[in-house]
């Protein structure tokens, strides 16, 4: 049978343009259907406007902590209205960039949410297209538990649009999202507090690390506050929907806070897909389930990214994508190794992380030593910040490989990527000792860890 596409793309996030361009390079008739900003979650709502939102917070703390250098000011004044515009303008010109590196490969941008008719045909806006094979990368999407007045919240969709910064917020949650806008708004001079249920922020991260960024963004200004869960909320005005809103909590204190940021999870962006009619399986929270091809229980239908269920991250999806594009042009059965990917928190200070952490090596019976130093940054002895870093580096014993890295500090993000191609090479610790430092910084101390940073363990 023919179909009018060689692939169907749905989605065009972070795995879907990959897939669509690089397919649509190699000789396939390719569309993409999107329904909403090209580049997806990403380039519009994540990643990438985040990032530019944690550098201009950043300078919150940086007038203060120039002093120490030297400079003065008079009056230090923020402009959210100039942040969030200009924000807006540079995705605007990621949008078009993505729209030409389509159209440039050849593929065919159509406008609008798809939905399945059968395993080889979609519907978009009312018209059906026919493909040999078609990909689900439709990414997740914000998921808030229900309770009388979380319609009175927001999620991190709206926090990249707001009229105006509030006096006081509240972030609800306890991972990336939750720490990461705590650290946002701080810096924007917002009087912030995270509230999370369990008893420390940053689950599934190395306890060591998990305590003390917890301890630090306490210091930078967030009141982090553990074993804390929202009753209900409501407004404080009911004539005032967007004015202030009365948290009561489950230990029975109320507050008032002018914005409430949940960031309690991302699930599956499977509803308007209509899977049943392609035969398409899901599991946990709607995950599309595939086999390590990253097929559906439909042989022609594909999916990959946030809408399975695995880790999270773009250059995840972006990686899962080229697997699959050599599994149809070369044949290559995938195996994605989803072992040692790099990960940093863009909280302040920031996180970097690869490999095991202490209790993930615990769990896995390993022998293991635990090398850890935490220290003031040199930037900091005249920034008057009392901020800390921290590092920590696992060693097998048997093999003497490195097997996980961390860090909490200035560029943990930047510094952990150099660090993830050493343990994905299977650098040992000798490897690590026999690289000369860049003096003077802080990555240094990965390369001068000494058996006096051995730390103690059970
Ligand atoms: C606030 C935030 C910050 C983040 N920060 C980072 C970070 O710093 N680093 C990092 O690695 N990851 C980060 N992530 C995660 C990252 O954005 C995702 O892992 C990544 O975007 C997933 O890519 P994807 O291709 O699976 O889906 P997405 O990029 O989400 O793309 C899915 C696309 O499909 C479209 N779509 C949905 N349904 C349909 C339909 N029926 N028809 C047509 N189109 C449809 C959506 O509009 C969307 O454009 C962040 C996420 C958030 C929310
Ligand atoms: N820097 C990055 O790479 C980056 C940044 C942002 C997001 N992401 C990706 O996006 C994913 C989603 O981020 P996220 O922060 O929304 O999710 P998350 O899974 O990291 O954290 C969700 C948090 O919400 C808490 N929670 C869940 N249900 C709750 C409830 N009913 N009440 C109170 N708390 C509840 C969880 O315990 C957890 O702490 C991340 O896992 C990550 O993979 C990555």
């Amino acid at each position: 049978m023919a179909y009018q596409y060689d692939l169907f793309v749905i989605g065009a996030g972070s795995g879907g343009v990959r897939a669509s361009r690089v397919a649509a390079s190699k000789g396939y008739k390719v569309a993409v259907a999107e329904g909403s900003a090209l580049g997806g979650t990403c380039v519009n709502i994540g990643c990438v406007p985040k990032k530019l939102f944690v550098y201009g917070s950043e300078y919150g703390h940086g007038f203060e902590e120039a002093a120490g250098y030297g400079w003065s000011h008079k009056g230090v004044e923020f402009d959210w209205s100039v942040l969030r515009d200009n924000k807006n303008k540079e995705i605007e010109r990621l949008n078009g960039i993505y729209g030409n590196m389509l159209g440039n490969a050849g593929v065919e941008v159509i406008s609008g949410y798809a939905s399945f008719v059968d395993a080889h045909t979609v519907e978009v806006a009312g018209k059906t297209y026919t493909a040999e094979r078609i990909l689900i990368a439709v990414g997740a999407k914000p998921f808030i538990p229900e309770f009388s007045g979380s319609d009175l919240v927001v999620s991190s969709n709206e926090m990249f649009y707001l009229d105006a910064l509030p006096n006081k917020a509240l972030v609800v949650g306890g991972g990336y999202i939750a720490v990461e806008f705590a650290g946002i708004l701080n810096g924007l001079g917002v009087d912030t507090a995270l509230a999370y249920r369990g008893d420390q922020v940053l689950r599934g991260f190395d306890e060591d690390i998990r305590a003390f960024a917890s301890e630090e963004y306490n210091k930078s200004g967030v009141d982090v506050r553990l074993n804390t869960d929202v009753e209900s909320i409501e407004l404080v005005d009911p004539s005032k929907p967007d004015g202030e809103r009365l948290v009561r909590f489950k230990d029975g204190h109320t507050e008032t806070f002018g914005l409430i940021l949940y960031a309690t999870g991302r699930v599956p962006n499977v509803g308007s897909l209509a899977l049943d009619k392609a035969g398409i399986e899901t599991g946990k929270n709607g995950a599309v389930k595939v086999d390590n091809n990253f097929t559906t229980t439909a042989p022609s239908v594909f999916a990959l990214g946030d809408v399975t269920d695995n880790i999270q991250l773009t250059p995840v999806a972006i990686k899962e994508a080229m697997a699959l594009i050599d599994y149809w042009f070369e044949g290559k059965e995938v195996s994605f190794d989803y072992d040692n990917i790099p990960t940093a928190v863009f909280s302040q200070p920031a996180i970097g992380t690869v490999g095991l952490s202490e209790q993930e090596a615990e769990a896995r019976g390993l022998d293991f030593r635990v090398y850890q130093t935490d220290f003031r940054a040199m930037k900091h002895t005249l920034s008057g910040a009392t901020t800390r870093s921290m590092m920590k580096l696992l060693v097998n014993n048997a093999d003497e490989k490195v097997i996980g890295a961390h860090m909490v500090g200035d560029y943990a993000g930047e510094i952990i990527q150099g660090l993830g191609i050493a343990i994905k090479a299977g650098a040992t610790k000798a490897d690590f000792d026999s690289t000369v430092g860049v003096h003077p910084t802080s990555a240094e101390e990965f390369v001068t860890f000494s058996a006096g940073a051995l730390k103690p363990r059970k």
